[in-house]
């Protein structure tokens, strides 16, 4: 990997900040759930957590804001706990090439989705969880407690209501889905615990925190081990693939790092080893990826080399 030894994190923020100010606002809020189309789009926030302990954040890395598909890596991690063959039946790992929640290419494949990292798979990941755990959003929301030292943290149910009333598109991919046999229990029940998973809210630095859990290969804060090392490299193979929908190949491009976006225009960026990143913007591009978010990850691995390339 290259990473130079001699990072001054300071520096590189300094750096980072001066990049993106002039586009912060830039993008369009998600909308199509309105809760999030309420969102100020003239914030940023940027926090980088180390993994001996350093966490160093700028703008608004302490405002909350959605996780969205941001969970759909660590419901990953959970189902992962049960074994690493456990879920690969019933979903790929291949980039999907189209948008995150599309419809065609789960009926041209039978019902398998793509991946993990986008809306079907995750719903198929949360089914599971579901069975493995009898509460998947509890799970869910107790590793995150967990993870960022938040105990407090928690989806915000106005968001979730919000979700639900709009979701036909998610209610038509699980039905799609439990229509091929790919669904073990009731699609409204699934939909509950993957709503309110999206839901939850989290700052950049809590997320930072977070993320090591990657960038540990698979150790918790607590210094235990969650999963194995070398399901932690495969989840993070599957975000730098997978995890910013269709510009997956642009972000391997610009930033190098497993990434996972979500349309609360956060992205999560490991650095596996050494830093878990989190860059936030609410304005998100055309495939839904937050355009400061992804111009400070690409600036940061510009100005300290760090990338898994
Ligand atoms: N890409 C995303 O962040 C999408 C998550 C969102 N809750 C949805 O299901 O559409």
């Amino acid at each position: 990997m290259a990473v130079s030894d001699d990072i001054d994190l300071s520096d590189a923020l300094t750096v980072v900040m001066e990049r993106v100010r002039p586009h912060i606002g830039e993008g369009k809020v998600a909308d199509y759930i309105p809760e999030l189309g309420r969102v100020d789009p003239k914030q940023f926030g940027f926090a980088v957590a180390s993994v001996d302990g350093e966490v160093r954040s700028l703008g608004d890395a302490d405002v909350r804001f959605s996780m969205q598909s941001m969970t759909k890596v660590f419901t990953l991690a959970l189902v992962n706990q049960e074994g690493e063959d456990h879920i690969w039946g019933r979903v790929n790992r291949e980039p999907s090439g189209s948008a995150f929640n599309s419809l065609y290419q789960l009926e041209f494949e039978n019902g398998i989705p793509r991946n993990p990292l986008i809306n079907p798979g995750a719903i198929v990941v949360t089914d599971e969880l579901l069975g493995d755990t009898g509460d998947a959003f509890a799970a869910l929301r107790a590793l995150l407690r967990a993870e960022t030292g938040n105990p407090e943290l928690d989806a915000d149910e106005v968001t979730a209501r919000s979700e639900l009333e709009t979701g036909d598109r998610n209610r038509a991919l699980a039905y799609l889905m439990a229509g091929f046999g790919n669904m073990r229990n009731p699609v409204p029940e699934v939909l509950d615990h993957y709503f309110r998973q999206c839901s939850i809210t989290i700052t950049a630095t809590e997320l930072a925190r977070a993320g090591l859990l990657l960038a540990r290969h698979g150790v918790r804060a607590d210094g235990t081990r969650m999963i194995d090392r070398n399901a932690a490299r495969r989840i993070m193979a599957i975000m730098l693939t997978c995890g910013t929908y269709d510009a997956a190949g642009d972000f391997a491009y610009r930033v190098g790092l497993p990434c996972k976006s979500g349309v609360g225009g956060g992205i999560l960026a490991i650095v596996p080893g050494r830093y878990s990143i989190a860059a936030w913007g609410p304005g998100l591009d055309a495939k839904g990826n937050s355009v400061t978010g992804a111009l400070a990850l690409d600036t940061f691995t510009q100005v300290t080399s760090c990338s898994v390339f």
